[in-house]
């Protein structure tokens, strides 16, 4: 092993591998000023090869969206050999297996969830970005059953106007969106919301509306679907509103789509609820918890002025990923002390 992992090692404590993809790995690690666990993903430079402008596009990204749907950088650690990106580890897993342990989900449980990713994309949207490869092995979920969007390797700021299809060929097909299959132009907010179709038709029917193992049987299953009035079968035990909400996103041509905002009021995604969806991030990047702050201050014997000056920079360093880590132990009622 190169010394790249000696700039990790000092920091945490390498555990098991959660998973792997393209991109490398991700490791279970634990933080070791806290104790707590984060995940890391492990990039390898030379491996990743003509790949790296997508670690620059999602690095990007989590530094800039702080949500509480999302999926929160801690610190990055960049060697010659490796990217480090430390993130919020979710212990509940993907939002996959959960669905296809129970099947399907009950109306009021497929809300619980889809509201969230709604809140997600909408702050994601908000932001000018567009994530681009919505699925459910993007979906995952804390101990507590919270929602976390994940991935953003492939996400780009729509308000560059329109991304051609060649070179971004993105995601999985079963939820890529119609305009995105054709290779047409397309926004990348629209085709967002075509995969959230797709993905809230999984969480009510346990199937998606277009499948197909082989890829030009699914392609063509999705093409027809283009060229037809667009019909899928709806399942017979959808409530009307479901089936409008669903219709309103998997609407082939992407001007008719839903907009976000839209969706925000529909009657499907507040029923049962009193509270509007409440889509805004919980962070402000300008607020520094003084008790997180004091406690960090008192450890690397600074005012506490000075530590929250250096926590307002967000380097996502060491102390930003403390710092974090501090603020969620308060959030679940922890003393907040450091050794
Ligand atoms: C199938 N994918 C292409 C990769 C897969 C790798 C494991 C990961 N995971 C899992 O699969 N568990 C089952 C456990 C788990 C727990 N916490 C995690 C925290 C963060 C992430 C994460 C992974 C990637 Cl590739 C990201 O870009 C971001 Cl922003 C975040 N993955 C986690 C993760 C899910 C994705």
């Amino acid at each position: 092993r190169d010394n790249s992992y000696a700039a990790l090692e000092s920091e945490y404590i390498l555990g098991e591998e959660l998973g792997s993809g393209g991109f490398g790995k991700v490791k279970l690690a634990t933080h070791i000023l806290t104790g707590h666990k984060v995940a890391v993903k492990i990039i390898d430079k030379v491996a990743i090869g003509d790949d790296l402008p997508r670690v620059k596009t999602e690095m990007d990204a989590l530094r800039t969206l702080a949500h509480q749907n999302i999926c929160r950088l801690y610190h990055y650690i960049e060697t010659a050999e490796k990217f480090f990106i430390i993130m919020e580890y979710c212990s509940g897993g993907e939002m996959f297996d959960y669905i296809v342990k129970k099947e399907r989900l009950e109306e009021s449980e497929a809300r619980h969830f889809f509201r969230q990713i709604v809140a997600a994309i909408a702050y994601v949207h908000s932001m000018g970005f567009a994530h681009r490869d919505m699925k459910p092995e993007n979906l995952l979920l804390t101990e507590d059953l919270q929602l976390k969007l994940i991935d953003f390797g492939l996400c780009a700021k729509p308000d560059q106007g329109l991304q051609n299809h060649l070179e971004t060929c993105c995601g999985s097909p079963a939820y890529a969106a119609p305009e995105l299959i054709q290779g047409t132009a397309y926004r990348g907010n629209e085709a967002d919301i075509w995969s959230m179709g797709v993905l809230l038709y999984a969480l009510l029917c346990g199937a998606l509306p277009f499948e197909d193992e082989n890829i030009q049987q699914l392609y063509r299953k999705i093409s027809c679907f283009v060229l037809s009035i667009g019909k899928y079968e709806e399942p017979e035990w959808l409530s009307s509103a479901s089936r409008s909400l669903l219709r309103s996103m998997l609407q082939v041509e992407p001007r008719r789509r839903i907009k976000i905002e839209d969706m925000l009021i529909h009657p499907w995604i507040n029923k049962k609820y009193t509270q509007p969806l409440k889509w805004k991030t919980i962070y402000d990047k300008n607020i520094i918890d003084e008790e997180c702050a004091r406690e960090l201050a008192t450890y690397h014997r600074m005012s506490l002025d000075e530590m929250v000056t250096t926590l307002k920079k967000w380097k996502f360093d060491y102390t930003t990923a403390t710092y974090f880590l501090l603020l969620q132990q308060k959030r679940k009622g922890r003393p907040v002390i450091l050794p």
